[in-house]
Formats: structure tokens, C-alpha cells, sequence
């Protein structure tokens, strides 16, 4: 219409050419004496997800950013921000360059550029506390989470929230406020809403950016670019932004997190050797659940399915354990509907010691004890009682899935999920194709996986799958390195340093010792013919190390029994303090087996922990179990807290350099001949033969392409 210019950007993201389209749109529209106010929206019903991030990796073009923003906010006629759907990262600094914001109810705001290992450095740290005050934007900055409308309205990051159409209400408010004066609207002339205690905020929020931030640098960064905001004028403030997004722009942590960006979206789209694909395989719809085992896993699979509207029926074999899963799974979506303000929704579960129970259910996950036999017996009665259409999965953590798939009348129809514990807090889920899962099968357990929150990745049939299947090499030179001269504790606090979530240690306390021990039993690793008191340190024709298991002999459990590698205050107890028990426990070990123990340094135990995830990675990619490199990192970043700012094993062994990675690998492996796993793998080795090329051309130096999945 004549008095007002619609400006509307090409696409979700602010890439060049949006910038050049906004950039000469507005000055036409300032321009053009019949335009009296603008509205910027987007296309599609999405405001905009903020810069495209693609075009970080190439030499800049186009508009940039800053300028384009400033000339909005500078210009004398009112611009309104209409938000739908989003306004992330650079398109809520658009916003906050508007004169006025209207976002849809269901509208997300956010700074996510922390999370990509940036700042917003489009003035948005510099505005955003000048609207919301210090904590607030230190808060939004620092974590990078998103809010809704309603939270972004309470804290004036938007002046209106509409139920019905924003560009409409944008409209209306542009065309109400045209000739009041835009000085009090334009943020960069606003003074800092300041704490009384401003050192105060700013040291109490430093800890705990950096305790939160495991080595990452972002978070840091962007508290301080906050502060700039509190102590110097806009202009300064903004160069503060920009040498601090300097800094970060280029490093390998951003590389590393824009990398997981891509990455996670990537696991996504699983293809399958039969040419099934994410894009051509339809998914079965999934009205009703059912859940076989009410233990640790089945309870957080249950509360997923509730919360995810899927109705559940729960399976238990005695009244006992029945009433207690009861119990815990009401207690979880409870507490979860109170935080969220909303009624748990209790009737979308059945609890029941009757597996005639689950005649009528789309799906069924069994989630009983990790036992062959136990899952066997359980997936044969599944074939009698189910629909003969019904999937049947299994959440095993290692356990061969087409073994199971034979017990049933429909081995097409069955697949693994792994869930991780807490299943309703943890993002990953492995799907287990076995080799007998049909595309329709993996289809409905990825989409299924994607509609609980997870993030799932597809993985070939083989024990352990990936995450497990690397895991224990990792484990295996924690242990390693106690038995040469290391604490628990040291080897926890390198890892711990590199960025992991958990040391190795607490990890393992955490989880229990007895789960390994059992595995190890099932294995055949331990049996009546070892010694107790003098246990081989060499089993199946490798290096063997028993001390896990002489823990677990000595009640030694982990968490749950208030002692393990560490020491609790109780059984159940959280804090981990060092046990000069264990200490003693180690000496006496390496002196009954002439063990001299050795100053291990920070290096080694990461170089050996990490370098042999890798080098398993490698070895998984070879032999068909995982189909890229960043489907092992997904797995490793969201199921076993790998530091994100590290982009994942394989991403990590590419940015130390695969050369360095061979050569770390053949000096362990030749001062420990007897541990395999040291040994670089072939695929490795050739890589480094084609000089190092980058990731997504490792496939092509993989000799007989043999997908498992
Ligand atoms: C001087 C420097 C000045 C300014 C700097 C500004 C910094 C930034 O703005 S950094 C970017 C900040 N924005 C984000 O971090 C948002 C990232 N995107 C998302 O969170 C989500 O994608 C979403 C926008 C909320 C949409 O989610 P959903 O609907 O679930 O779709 P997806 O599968 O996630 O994405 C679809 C498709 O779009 C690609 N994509 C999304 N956002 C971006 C982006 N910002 N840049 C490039 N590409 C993006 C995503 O990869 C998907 O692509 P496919 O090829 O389909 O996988």
C-alpha cells in the first residue's frame, strides 16, 4: 500500500544477499516520501534465524551487518521488527537496531552465537543490556538459550505480543507511532541499567561462566563484552565487541562448534546399504508405546514417550517393582509439569504386570536387565502378544540386536535403541540397525528418537555399537595408566580439564562398577580359573587389568555403595573425594606385580585416552558401523560428555592433526606393545599416507565400502 513498505528477506538467514536486499530496501523506503514506517519481516512465517553460518568459513561478501543495522536505528522514520516463528543470533540484533519489536506468542528469541562459539557482535551485546539491564542480557549472552515471547515481553526485549498476526500488529503499531520521536527508541543512546554491586555481579557471574564453560572461550568473551557495556560508551563498547569477536571468529573452538552445528544435523539424514534413506523412507505413525521394564532406563523412556503425547502402557513382572516404577514415573512428570506450569499428564499411562496388555501398541521398547536370555525370552512372548505390525525395539547397550530380531516372527520389524541414563535428560539415542531392520523400521525409530528431543544417530550391529564400543578403549587406559603410576583423581582432573563433563573415574562411579564387571563375566574375562589373589593382567591374548574387578570384590560399587575409585559421604552420596584407601590399594597392586610406578604426565593421559577414541573410530568407519565421522562425534558429544567446544573425537584427531595423531599412537603403542588398541588403525595410517585430506573425504580413502547399517 502507498504508506508503507514491506521488506521481506529471502530466507532463514541473513546471508549476503538478504543483507544487500534489507540494506537497499531501507534506503529506498527512507527514501521514498510516501513511506512513513517500515515493517521488516520474514519469510515463510520465520522472522530470521540470525547469520548464515556457512558463509563464516568464506571470504565475507556483501553488506556487512553493523553498518546495516545502524542505519536502521539511525534512520528518522519508524521501523518495526515483526517476529515470527524466531528472531535468533544476528536477527534479534536486526531487532534490537528496530525501533520497535512485535513478536507472535510462539515466537523464540535469543543471542545463540556462545553456542557457535561467538559473540553477537552485531551491537548485541551493547544493546541488549541497555534494554534489559546486566543480568538479564548476561544471562541471555552468556548461555545462549532461547526465550519465548511472553519472557521477552516481561523483560522488554519486546514492546507487543500478538495471538494473531504480528506482521498485522507490527503494522499497526508502525503506522500509530509515525511522527514521536525516535532518539528515546534507538538503544545505542540509552545508559546502562546498572547493579548497585556491578564488581560483584560481574566476579559472581565470571565463576560461574567458567565453571559452566569447561575451557570454552565464548562464554567468557561475552561476559566481558558485557561489561564493556556497563563501563564505556556505545561507540567504545562496540569496539570492545568487535576485537573480542576478533579473537574468537578464527579459533579452532569456534571451527569446532560450528562444525557440531552441522554435525547434528547431518546425523539426521542415515542412508542404509540397500539405498534406504532418511528422504525416501516413509516413518510409521506412533500413537501408543509400549514399555517393558520399569528400572532406571524404562522409567526415563516412559516419562519421553508421556511427555512427548504418546501414550504408554508399562510393564513390570512384580507388584513390587510395578508400584515403584509407578511411583517414580508419576513423581517425574509431575515435577516436570509443576516447572513447566502445566498438569502432568498421568493419563496417558498404563501400569500393568500383564503383557497381553501391549496387543494393541505401535511400538514396544524393552528396557529389562542387559541379559541375553532375560531379552530372548521377553521378545519371543513379544511376537506371540503384539499386532503382528508392531515394531519391537530393544534398549541395549551392547547387546546383538539381530540375535535378539531371530527369536522373533518379525525380524524386519525389530531394531535397537539406546537410550542413555537418565533417559529423559540425556539427547542421545544410538538406533541399532540390525541388518535385518527394514527403512520403515529405522525410519520410525530416528523420527521417533527426533520427537522425544533426542538427537539420534544410526549405527551398524556390532557389540558396544559406537559409543560403548570406544568407550571401553578409553576405559582401558584410564586403568592402564593406574597401574603404571596414576591416581584416579589425576587422570579425572586432565580429562576433566580438556573439557570432559566427568573424569573417566566419576563416570565410572557414577554408572556403577558392577555393570562393567558383569560384562566383562559375560565376556569371559573373568571366571573360576583366575587367581584372586594374583589375577592375570592378561586375558584373551591382551593386557588385562583386574583392578576394577578387585574393586567391585571389595563392595567397592561406585556412588551407589558410598565407595568406588572415589570416596562418598554415604551410599547415594554426590561428592567425590579422593580415597587414600584407593590410594594404598594401588601401591600394594603394582608392588605384588613389580610395577614401578612413573611420573604420568597431563599429556600422556590425554594423548592416550582421547588419540585411542579416535583411533576406534576410525576402525568403526572401516568396518561399516557408523556411516561419517561426525555421526561418531554426535554420539560421543551428546552421549558421553565430550567437550562440544572439541567438536568430537574424530573432529578433534583432524584439528591436532592426523600425522601427530599416527605418531602419538605408534610411540604409546611402542611402549606397550601388548595393548592393541594403541596400535593405529588402516584407515588412519592411509589418511595420513593421502596427506591428511579434511573429513568429508575420509569415505573415499575407505578400501571396501561394507555399510553394516
Ligand atoms: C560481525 C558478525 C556479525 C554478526 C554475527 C551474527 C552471528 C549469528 O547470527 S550466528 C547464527 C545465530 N543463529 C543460530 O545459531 C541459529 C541456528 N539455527 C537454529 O537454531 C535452527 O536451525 C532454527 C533456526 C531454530 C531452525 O530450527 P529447525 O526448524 O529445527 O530447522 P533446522 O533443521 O535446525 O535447520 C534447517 C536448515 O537450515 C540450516 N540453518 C539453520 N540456521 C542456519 C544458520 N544460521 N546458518 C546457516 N544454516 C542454517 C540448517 O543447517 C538446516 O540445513 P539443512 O541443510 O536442511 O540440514
Amino acid at each position: 500500500c502507498s504508506d508503507e513498505l514491506f521488506i521481506r528477506p529471502l530466507s532463514l538467514v541473513l546471508s549476503a544477499a538478504v543483507r544487500k536486499g534489507i540494506t537497499e530496501a531501507v534506503a529506498r523506503a527512507f527514501k521514498d516520501t510516501r513511506v512513513k514506517a517500515v515493517v521488516l519481516c520474514g519469510e515463510n512465517g520465520k522472522f530470521c534465524g540470525g547469520a548464515d553460518i556457512r558463509e563464516f568459513a568464506k571470504a565475507m561478501s556483501g553488506p556487512p551487518l553493523v553498518p546495516m543495522i545502524h542505519a536502521i536505528e539511525a534512520g528518522e522514520k519508524p521501523v518495526v521488527a515483526a517476529i515470527e516463528e524466531m528472531a535468533l543470533g544476528g536477527g534479534l540484533e536486526l531487532a534490537l537496531g528496530c525501533h520497535y519489536r512485535v513478536a507472535h506468542a510462539k515466537a523464540r528469541l535469543g543471542l545463540p552465537e556462545v553456542t557457535l562459539g561467538l559473540l553477537p557482535a552485531a551491537g548485541g551485546t551493547q544493546r541488549l543490556p541497555r534494554l534489559t539491564g546486566i543480568p538479564a542480557a548476561l544471562d541471555l549472552i552468556t548461555t545462549g538459550r532461547h526465550i519465548s515471547a511472553q519472557e521477552a515481553l516481561k523483560l522488554g526485549i519486546v514492546d507487543r505480543v500478538t495471538e494473531g498476526n504480528a506482521v498485522e500488529a507490527a503494522v499497526e503499531l508502525a503506522l500509530s507511532v509515525v511522527g514521536r520521536p525516535l532518539a528515546p527508541r534507538r538503544l545505542s543512546n540509552h545508559a546502562t541499567p546498572l547493579p548497585a554491586d556491578l564488581d560483584g555481579v560481574f566476579e559472581e557471574v565470571l565463576v560461574q561462566v567458567k565453571r559452566r564453560a569447561r575451557g570454552a572461550m565464548a562464554p567468557v568473551a561475552c561476559a566481558k563484552a558485557v561489561r564493556a557495556a556497563a563501563e564505556l560508551p556505545y561507540s567504545r563498547g562496540l569496539e570492545c565487541e568487535r576485537e573480542l569477536m576478533n579473537t574468537l571468529f578464527t579459533s579452532g573452538q569456534a571451527r569446532a562448534l560450528q562444525y557440531c552445528f552441522f554435525a547434528q544435523r547431518a546425523a539426521g539424514k542415515w542412508s542404509l546399504p540397500n539405498g534406504a534413506r532418511w528422504d525416501n523412507s516413509r516413518p510409521r505413525a506412533v500413537h501408543t508405546a509400549g514399555v517393558i521394564g520399569l528400572g532406571t532406563m524404562g522409567r526415563g523412556i516412559a516419562v519421553c514417550l508421556v511427555k512427548a503425547g504418546i501414550s504408554v502402557v508399562a510393564v513390570e513382572t512384580e507388584e513390587k517393582q510395578l508400584d515403584s516404577g509407578r511411583r517414580a514415573v508419576r513423581g517425574m512428570l509431575e515435577r516436570d509439569a509443576k516447572r513447566r506450569g502445566v498438569t502432568a499428564p498421568l493419563h496417558m499411562i498404563t501400569f500393568t504386570l500383564s503383557m497381553q496388555q501391549l496387543r494393541d501398541v505401535d511400538l514396544v521398547i524393552e528396557a529389562v536387565f542387559e541379559d541375553m536370555a532375560l531379552k530372548k525370552s521377553v521378545f519371543a512372548e513379544l511376537s506371540r502378544v503384539c499386532r503382528p505390525n508392531a515394531l519391537l525395539c530393544t534398549n541395549t547397550s551392547g547387546l546383538d540386536v539381530d540375535e535378539l530380531a531371530s527369536v522373533t516372527d518379525r525380524p524386519p520389524l525389530v531394531v535397537g535403541m539406546h537410550f542413555f541414563a537418565p533417559a529423559h535428560v540425556m539427547k542421545l539415542l544410538e538406533v541399532i540397525c540390525g541388518p535385518r531392520s527394514s527403512p520403515e523400521t529405522v525410519a520410525t525409530a530416528m523420527t521417533l528418537g527426533k520427537r522425544l528431543g533426542k538427537v539420534s544417530v544410526a549405527v551398524g550391529n556390532c557389540p558396544g555399537f559406537v559409543g560403548n564400543r570406544m568407550l571401553k578403549l578409553y576405559l582401558d587406559q584410564a586403568h592402564f595408566l593406574l597401574e603404571e603410576g596414576a591416581s584416579p583423581e589425576q587422570v579425572d582432573q586432565a580429562l576433566e580439564e580438556f573439557g570432559f563433563a566427568l573424569g573417566i573415574f566419576k563416570v565410572a562411579d557414577l554408572s556403577g562398577l558392577d555393570i562393567g564387571w558383569r560384562v566383562r563375566k559375560a565376556a569371559g574375562l573373568i571366571g573360576p580359573d583366575v587367581d584372586p589373589k594374583f589375577p592375570s593382567r592378561h586375558r584373551q591374548g591382551r593386557r588385562y587389568c583386574p583392578l576394577p574387578d578387585l574393586l567391585c570384590e571389595q563392595g567397592r560399587l561406585g556412588q551407589k555403595s558410598g565407595r568406588g575409585w572415589y570416596l562418598y559421604d554415604s551410599a547415594g552420596g554426590k561428592e567425590a573425594r579422593p580415597d587414600p584407601a584407593i590410594s594404598s590399594f594401588l601401591q600394594e597392586y603394582r608392588l605384588r606385580y613389580g610395577i614401578s610406578a612413573r611420573r604420568i604426565t597431563e599429556q600422556e593421559v590425554v594423548e592416550r585416552c582421547v588419540f585411542v577414541l579416535a583411533n576406534e573410530g576410525f576402525r568403526i568407519l572401516e568396518d561399516g558401523m557408523a556411516a561419517a565421522p561426525e555421526d561418531i562425534d554426535m554420539v560421543y558429544v551428546f552421549g558421553y560428555g565430550w567437550p562440544r567446544h572439541r567438536g568430537g573425537p574424530m573432529f578433534h584427531a583432524a584439528q591436532v592433526g592426523l600425522a601427530t595423531v599416527l605418531q602419538r599412537l605408534e610411540f604409546y603403542h611402542r611402549q606397550n606393545p601388548d595393548i592393541p588398541h594403541l596400535q593405529p588403525s588402516t584407515l588412519l595410517r592411509r589418511l595420513v599416507g593421502a596427506r591428511s585430506p579434511p573429513m568429508q573425504q575420509w569415505k573415499q580413502h575407505i578400501r571396501s565400502i561394507n555399510s553394516q547399517l
